[in-house]
């Protein structure tokens, strides 16, 4: 039982309720089911565990699955943190669902673009203290996920012979990201660095990722999961409305201009993917991801 392993007491509907937290919607640990949420009932930290295997990509049926999430747990205002994981042992997430990208219906593009903002939306503006447990690979948008929490514990690379990397590959797959996603990174890791790591697609090693700022600390596999609850127990601590007040500084104008820009920026994604150029890289890349495993 995948849920059972996440906390040393987690809660159903019933038993949340008894001890004052009411979440509504608790996922029972199905395969099917795209994230799972549960409550740690001693210390009230959420955890959303993203569960789509192989690589946790973000399909428009994972983004939505993730945005429902992160609101049932905003719902409870009992709930002051949120730690973001994965179930798949070496990929935190694999970034956006190459196949979403390749010949699309317009109009699912469009609400696949709109689930991808909205993310944004909802997990860099959200009221909790979100802690990122990336225990694997965070590529592109991967990285967004974890760049969009407050703070960032990555999986050691030490004594790894195949490390987990995490970053903006964009470039490398001759794609551009974002504005909003490219401030993400200028904001948290300054100009220089991330004018190297966008411009040559870098995706970067754990410790690297921590020398540069990109995450906050490095730990040992199998603590990764249980160190991020701890560091939302501290943060939930915090007094919520200064906590708040202070991640608004540093994000309300990025969030207020993306709100502001959203129709633009869909419309540019929505032209840039349907170009016959982009239809062939997406292509020759989701043949190179086969025949990588061939
Ligand atoms: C490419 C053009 C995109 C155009 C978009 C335009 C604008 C938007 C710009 C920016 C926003 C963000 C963009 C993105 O996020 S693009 C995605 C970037 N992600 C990657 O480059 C990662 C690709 N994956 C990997 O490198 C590896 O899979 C991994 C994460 C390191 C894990 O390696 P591992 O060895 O464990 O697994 P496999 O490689 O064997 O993969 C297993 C299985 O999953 C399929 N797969 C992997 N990644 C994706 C993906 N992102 N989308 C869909 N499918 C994916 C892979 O093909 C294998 O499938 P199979 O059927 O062969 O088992």
């Amino acid at each position: 039982m995948l849920v059972a392993t996440l906390s040393k007491r987690l809660l159903r509907v019933g038993q949340a309720k008894r001890c004052g937290l009411s979440l509504r919607s608790f996922s029972d640990a199905k395969d099917k089911d795209l994230v799972l949420t549960s409550i740690d009932g001693d210390t009230g930290v959420a955890t959303i565990t993203m569960n789509q295997a192989p690589v946790n990509s973000l399909s428009l049926e994972m983004c939505q699955a993730i945005t429902t999430a992160i609101k049932e747990v905003e719902s409870q205002p009992e709930i002051q943190s949120l730690v973001l994981a994965s179930s798949l042992p070496g990929v935190f997430c694999a970034g956006l669902d190459i196949t979403e990208l390749h010949k699309p219906d317009e109009k699912r593009l469009t609400d696949f673009w709109h689930s991808f903002q909205q993310i944004y939306f909802d997990l860099y503006g959200s009221r909790l203290a979100t802690i990122a447990a990336i225990a694997g690979h965070a590529p592109a948008a991967g990285c967004m996920l974890a760049l969009s929490c407050d703070y960032r514990i990555m999986v050691s690379g030490a004594g790894s012979k195949k490390p987990s990397t995490i970053g903006l590959n964009e470039t490398k797959l001759g794609i551009v990201a974002p504005s909003w996603l490219g401030y993400q990174y200028i904001d948290t890791i300054g100009q220089r660095q991330a004018e190297l790591g966008l411009s040559l697609g870098l995706l970067h090693q754990p410790e690297q990722a921590l020398a540069i700022g990109l995450v906050d600390e490095l730990v040992p596999r199998e603590e990764v999961l249980s160190r991020a609850q701890a560091e939302a127990v501290k943060w939930g601590k915090i007094p919520a409305k200064a906590r708040l007040a202070s991640k608004m500084l540093a994000r309300k104008a990025r969030l207020d201009h993306l709100a502001a820009t959203r129709k633009e920026d869909n419309d540019f994604f929505r032209s840039f993917v349907t170009n016959e150029t982009a239809q062939k890289i997406i292509d020759g890349y989701l043949q190179s991801l086969s025949k990588k495993k061939s």
